[in-house]
């Protein structure tokens, strides 16, 4: 099985409690929390596939632990070429539903600017209530879309479906 390196940022846990349900899906995975776990760029060396996880703040906007490595990652821009990458992410689709979990697409933009590829783990929109998501592509989700706050119940059966896509997608 590929390395999987699963790299999350979550100010009030609901993101990371997705990183720990897709760990228990991806054997041998390991976790990495963007504010416990994150030093420097050459930890994202050791994966071939990188599971991105960011909930959505601000107008649209990745998570704060995010903030630092994404600059570095942009100023940096190491060659991620090679490495299959998918995202996924918690936002709030009623009170923040004008941008719903819109830092998706920023992660996908940044990491195919690097090479890797990006094209796995687009999720359906059926099922969720939003005025607008940026990380709505060609009516798909560009990643997983999780909303705690309104849709707990669907959590855990979203991961485990989008994991079982993504074996599939990138041949795990
Ligand atoms: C000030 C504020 C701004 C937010 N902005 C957005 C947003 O633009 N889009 C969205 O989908 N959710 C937004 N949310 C909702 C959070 O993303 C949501 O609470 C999420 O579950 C947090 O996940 P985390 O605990 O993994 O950080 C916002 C929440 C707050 C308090």
């Amino acid at each position: 099985m590929a390395n999987v390196g699963i790299f999350v940022g979550s100010s009030t846990g609901a993101t990371q409690e997705v990183a720990e349900l897709l760990e228990e899906q991806f054997e041998g995975a390991e976790l990495i929390n963007m504010e416990e776990d994150f030093d420097d760029l050459e930890q994202f060396d050791d994966f071939d596939v990188l599971l991105i996880g960011s909930s959505t703040w601000g107008q649209g906007d990745p998570q704060r632990d995010w903030v630092d490595p994404i600059m570095e990652l942009e100023s940096e821009t190491p060659d991620f070429s090679g490495k299959k990458v998918a995202f996924f992410g918690a936002g709030d689709q009623d009170t923040h539903g004008e941008e719903f979990v819109s830092a998706l697409v920023k992660f996908k933009t940044l990491f195919a600017q690097l090479g890797a590829n990006t094209e796995f783990g687009y999720w359906p929109t059926e099922g969720y209530t939003y005025k607008f998501s940026a990380a709505e592509k060609d009516g798909k989700f560009v990643g997983l879309a999780i909303d705690k706050i309104n849709q707990e119940d669907l959590t855990e059966d979203r991961v485990s479906s989008w994991a079982s896509q993504l074996k599939q997608e990138m041949g795990l």
